[in-house]
């Protein structure tokens, strides 16, 4: 997706009738109107992310919510000379019409993380907001395919599968729990470790989005190198800590919100691609699975017309992965569940 943003960007940037160009978007073949809507969108994560999703072509409404701030988010973001209309809706008077006719809604909302601190300990606050947000979702574009970011993953997304199984809306194709960010980490530090073109990498991520829970699958990487046993499992564990890296930069300030944006507008830019009928979109995302006996679980996903198109299993492991495979599992089925009676309290 990276190459294919980046070569939208510059086409429309490079074009004087953009608005022609716009509509055609990637190809040559013109791209239907899809709305997608950022919830949580005046936060560290929703800004950069906003502007991401304004930069896409395969967008034609932009609808920006928060509880706070979002008019001003929106006017910023309008100005910029791209396909989409950009609206933004404050306080949950206008969550109703931000929602309204969306095909995709993207979730950052929700309190970061402190040095400290891990992100079940986020538990209390976000899984409220969540649920708030999902029981909106279900009234008001019972379609879309949710993107979750609000952490933790772990939990919330399963709590958005209750909030939507109380509904009547449940559909475990559109429902995605937002793992990307780990992906382009293990790719990040897997070309440099390995000295190969970052452009060029591929490592799945599996399991979940909390420390052990994710699982990087070094041993699948392309292209591939000789790496070590130590190389790999200090890779495997900056990867797992890759949040907390940046929790303890920022000091107080936050977690991850730039990269995470980016790897958010990767995921959104795949969904929005699958509804288009475009084929082989893949990305690793956690969704109801049974790739393992846990009910959810990230692996790689075939993005397709109606979401999920196939949950692909984990292929060959490595000793090393099957062990850390079997270690996660306790950790995120507590998360699971944890989220599961929540929602239904
Ligand atoms: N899935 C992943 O890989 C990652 C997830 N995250 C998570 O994303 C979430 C957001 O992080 P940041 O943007 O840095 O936080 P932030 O505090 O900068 O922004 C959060 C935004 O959510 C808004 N908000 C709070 N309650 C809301 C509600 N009921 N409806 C709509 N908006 C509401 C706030 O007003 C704020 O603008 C956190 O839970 C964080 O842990 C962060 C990085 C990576
Ligand atoms: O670490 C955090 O709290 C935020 C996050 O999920 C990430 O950066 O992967």
């Amino acid at each position: 997706m990276r190459s294919s943003l980046f070569r939208s960007v510059k086409t429309l940037t490079n074009s004087t009738s953009s608005s022609h160009l716009l509509r055609r978007g990637y190809g040559s073949e013109a791209v239907p109107d899809r709305k997608v809507a950022v919830l949580g969108a005046a936060g560290g994560i929703g800004q950069p992310l906003a502007l991401l999703m304004k930069l896409n072509p395969l967008v034609s409404n932009l609808a920006l919510y928060d509880i706070a701030n979002t008019p001003g988010v929106a006017a910023d973001v309008s100005h910029i000379n791209t396909r989409s209309e950009v609206k933004g809706y404050v306080g949950e008077d206008q969550l109703g019409q931000a929602l309204e006719g969306s095909d995709v809604v993207i979730i950052p909302a929700g309190v970061p993380r402190k040095p400290g601190m891990t992100r079940d300990d986020l538990f209390n606050i976000n899984a409220g907001i969540v649920k708030g947000l999902c029981q909106a979702i279900s009234k008001y574009c019972p379609n879309a395919l949710v993107n979750m970011i609000s952490n933790p993953v772990n939990s919330t997304v399963p709590i958005a599968a209750e909030v939507f199984k109380k509904a009547g809306t449940y559909d475990e194709k559109r429902l995605f729990g937002v793992t990307t960010l780990d992906v382009v980490r293990a790719k990040t530090f897997y070309a440099g470790k390995a000295k190969v073109p970052v452009a060029e990498v591929n490592v799945p991520v599996v399991g979940g989005h909390a420390g052990i829970t994710i699982l990087p699958l070094f041993s699948q990487a392309t292209p591939k190198a000789n790496l070590s046993s130590e190389d790999i499992e200090a890779l495997t564990k900056r990867t797992q800590d890759g949040g907390t890296e940046v929790v303890e930069a920022k000091a107080g300030k936050g977690s991850a919100t730039l990269s995470m944006a980016y790897a958010g507008a990767i995921f959104a830019d795949a969904c929005l691609k699958g509804l288009n009928g475009v084929p082989d979109v893949v990305e690793c995302t956690f969704v109801q699975s049974s790739v393992t006996e846990l009910p959810f679980f990230a692996s790689k996903v075939r993005l397709g017309k109606n979401g999920v198109e196939e949950v692909f299993g984990l292929g060959p492991l490595s000793e090393y992965e099957s062990a850390g495979l079997e270690k996660l599992k306790p950790e995120l089925l507590a998360s699971i569940e944890k989220g599961i009676k929540f929602a239904n309290q």
